[in-house]
């Protein structure tokens, strides 16, 4: 089979397979008949991706049914403890806000550079359209716009652990399309219910109460982030977002049909392509989940690969808390003898105000991680 029979073949079958469910839920057989085909699929390799890109796995990250009654826990433990990202489908999220926002993203960013640098953002104002985005320094091929789940949110000013001055971030709307600021906010607090459920999914796979771990996200800082991947014409050479762990509580990331993100395998650090699903969300865990649980759900490394002939979209839910928690080891599940803390307090807040310096300026270094907060081993 030709290369590029082979790519539209998977499309196609993509399509075909999600297409009769499209006003239903999806049915566990249906799942497993597609967990299963994904898996056995033909090698696909299409010359408009790049060198680098995994078309074919014998892995897959878990895919997970939350509408599933057995089980549930246990398949959310072993995807945390084993990959650090899953997907999610059933999940209940409102598939009409799903589409408002898609539809209204693409009106907005096919715009010219000039329309849409009116709600740029700067050091003074940061939300709204940015086109120079880095991941440790390189520069990403994309752009996008973000906005703050309950606007505004307060941050400090500085990364220095000493200067307490707060700024509060507004968003910023575009004029065109005009429901775009109805759209990106009917679908931040759709998804804001996910996450809190997400929430506390993992909290009890960790054999905590349900709401253990709410009371930080109470006056949350979460973000929607909508990225815009144009078509790359060196893909081999360009990467829409460099390898990257999240800084987050958790990631609840849309992707569409054109696929790009890859995951690096927790067992021997290949990069895993992520198939697209239609409707499903992808999960991951970020930097916090990693200290609260003393290393047990790790944060993945991840990243999005361009290609030469399809723009692509995402959308991220950033799950943040508030500026001043402190976040450490739950104290419930560490032992002082047997499993003790792996990582000191540190303020979230200025955690992400030092990440944040990156995009502004290129830094010496590696930017900031949580391993930077490790208690050196005895
Ligand atoms: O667009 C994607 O698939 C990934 C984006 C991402 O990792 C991020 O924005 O943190
Ligand atoms: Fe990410």
């Amino acid at each position: 089979m030709s290369d590029q029979i082979a790519f539209e073949t998977t499309q196609s079958f993509k399509t075909n397979y999600f297409s009769k469910t499209q006003n239903r839920e999806i049915t566990s057989n249906e799942l497993a008949r597609y967990i299963f085909q994904s898996i056995t699929m033909v090698d696909v390799v299409d010359s408009a991706y790049p060198k680098h890109a995994i078309f074919t796995e014998a892995e897959n990250i878990p895919l997970i049914d939350l509408s599933a009654e057995s089980n549930l826990l246990a398949e959310i433990r072993d995807a945390c403890k084993e990959w650090g990202f899953f997907q999610v489908v059933n999940h209940g999220a409102s598939l009409e806000l799903r589409r408002n926002i898609e539809s209204a993203a693409r009106e907005f960013f096919a715009q010219s550079k000039e329309e849409k640098g009116k709600v740029k953002r700067d050091e003074v104002n940061p939300l709204g359209y940015y086109d120079s985005e880095h991941t440790k320094n390189v520069k990403d091929w994309k752009e996008l716009f973000d906005l703050a789940v309950e606007s505004p949110i307060v941050m400090p000013v500085s990364h220095d652990p000493d200067d307490k001055e707060l700024m509060e971030m507004h968003n910023r709307w575009p004029e065109y399309p005009p429901n775009f600021r109805e759209a990106c906010q009917e679908y931040a607090l759709e998804v804001k219910n996910l996450a809190f459920k997400l929430l506390q999914l993992i909290s009890l796979s960790l054999g905590l109460p349900e709401n253990h771990l709410d009371g930080f996200f109470k006056d949350h800082a979460s973000l929607v982030w909508i990225n815009h991947y144009p078509p790359c014409p060196t893909p081999d050479v360009a990467l829409g977002v460099g390898p990257h762990k999240d800084s987050v509580g958790l990631t609840i990331l849309a992707q569409d049909d054109v696929g790009g993100l890859e995951v690096k395998r927790k067992a021997g650090g290949a990069w895993i392509r992520v198939e697209p699903i239609p409707d499903a969300y992808i999960v991951n865990l970020g930097a916090i989940v990693q200290a609260w649980t003393n290393d047990v759900y790790e944060s993945v490394e991840h990243r999005a690969i361009v290609n030469s002939e399809r723009e692509r979209f995402s959308i991220g839910f950033f799950f943040n808390p508030a500026h001043y928690v402190n976040v450490e080891p739950l104290k419930e599940l560490i032992d002082h003898q047997k499993n003790p803390a792996k990582y000191k307090p540190f303020n979230w807040g200025k955690f992400v105000a030092t990440r944040r310096r990156s995009n502004f300026k290129k830094l010496d270094g590696e930017n900031l991680q949580v391993s930077d907060f490790k208690i050196a081993a005895e």
